[in-house]
């Protein structure tokens, strides 16, 4: 879970609303979206570095070694960041990769209440790595 500082009270009145369903779920966000939410929801999050600090390609190499299922990422569409190459480098993964990525709180309830957020739905998902295992990148 991420958010840009501008959507950071979206995000938390968002986890929030879902704070029973987050915490059947390991979760992990960037520095201080971590904290928040920590402070917010009382339930363990497990935090990398601050998104300009480096967080956000903590989190991309996670999706790329499979550690991460999916991403709810509120990214602020108004301002730019810093450390934007570090956020398009982060989404990038997330589609090269396939999983699931919501960016606004409408999506992030479409995912809430997918079959796909239920833990014994893995079994039944293919081996999909994307079109990176039909590529020459190996
Ligand atoms: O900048 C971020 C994502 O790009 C988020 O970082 P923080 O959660 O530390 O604010």
């Amino acid at each position: 879970m991420v958010a840009h500082d501008n959507r950071k009270a979206d995000l938390i009145e968002w986890a929030t609303a879902n704070k029973e369903h987050l915490a059947q779920h390991d979760l992990i966000a960037t520095g201080t979206t971590g904290k928040l939410l920590e402070q917010m929801l009382g339930v363990p999050v497990k935090r990398v570095l601050s998104g300009p600090l480096g967080g956000d390609q903590q989190l991309g190499a996670m999706i790329a070694t499979g550690d991460i299922d999916v991403m709810i990422f509120f990214w602020d569409p108004m301002e730019a960041q810093p450390h934007d190459s570090d956020v398009k480098a982060l989404l990038r993964l997330g589609v090269a990769w396939n999983i699931p990525m919501a960016m606004d709180r409408a999506t992030a309830d479409f995912l809430m209440t997918s079959p796909y957020m239920k833990s014994e739905y893995e079994a039944d998902v293919p081996d999909y790595t994307g079109y990176l295992s039909r590529g020459i990148h190996t």
